[in-house]
């Protein structure tokens, strides 16, 4: 279970604070929506999940399973099992992305004090991961991200994320970019990683994700806060009505 208490952020270059008082539960097994307008907050709010280093978290907690992560760096929180999927993949070059897949896979194994995975393990796996999101196995020698297309880098992330089996996933607007046969297929992958020990948040501004990878939950994000919850019949009232009335209400 992610429990996010009171979570207070800012940017740690100039102070600016984002994250205002955060509130947020996301249950074993629960998928959970997060909407908002631009700007208010949500990428952030991935970023410090994950342990990025320019924001700088002033009060509040993160408890996984009841542990507070903010302690941890980046990997540790990784190999407990947390994955973010980025809004905008990055690109490494000089690194082919078999070769990117299987060091965060084995590094990840190692931090948990299992085994490595052989060679012919791996391929194997990355094989079918990839048979299933449609993903050209030679596309995987190339360099991580390097000349992917939009719609390529996101589903390399949900291949990253097939192949590391994480407990907690965090998904920045996977659906932009994609065209309509690659978002089924996206969200058929992320559908077939639901499972009773996992989570996923969503990030996404369109209901249309959500038609493919329904919601258990969806929030409202606003000025760094989650000003209504609700189920999945929210993101419907919201692509119809758009934000003004929640947030006058909230206001
Ligand atoms: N490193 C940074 N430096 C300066 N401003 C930042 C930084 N990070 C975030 N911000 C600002 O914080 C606010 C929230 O940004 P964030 O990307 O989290 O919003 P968002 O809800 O994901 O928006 P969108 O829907 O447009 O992707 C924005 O006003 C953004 O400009």
């Amino acid at each position: 279970m992610l429990e996010i208490k009171n979570l207070h952020a800012r940017i740690a270059e100039d102070g600016t604070e984002i994250i205002r008082g955060l509130n947020l539960t996301i249950q074993d097994g629960e998928v959970a929506a997060i909407m908002g307008p631009n700007g208010s907050g949500k990428s952030t709010l991935s970023y410090i999940l994950a342990g990025r280093e320019d924001y700088e978290v002033t009060e509040g907690e993160v408890l996984y399973n009841g542990e507070n992560i903010l302690e941890l760096d980046a990997a540790e929180r990784a190999a407990k099992g947390l994955f973010l999927a980025f809004q905008y993949p990055v690109e490494i070059p000089g690194v082919a992305t078999m070769q990117f897949l299987k060091v965060a896979i084995n590094e990840q194994r190692k931090a948990r004090g299992e085994e490595e995975l052989s060679t012919p393990d791996f391929i194997r796996k990355v094989r079918e991961a990839s048979a299933e999101l449609k993903i050209d196995y030679d596309m995987l020698k190339r360099p991580l991200n390097v000349g992917f297309s939009g719609g390529e880098k996101k589903r390399a992330e949900i291949l990253q994320m097939a192949l590391l089996e994480p407990k907690l996933c965090v998904m920045d607007e996977t659906d932009s970019g994609l065209d309509i046969d690659a978002l089924k297929i996206v969200a058929d992958g992320v559908n077939a990683l639901r499972a009773p020990d996992r989570s996923v948040m969503v990030i996404t501004h369109y209901q249309r994700l959500l038609d493919y990878i329904v919601p258990d939950t969806v929030h409202v994000l606003y000025k760094g806060q989650i000003i209504r919850t609700g189920g999945k019949e929210l993101a419907h009232e919201l692509e119809a009505n758009g934000y003004a009335d929640i947030i006058g209400e909230a206001a």
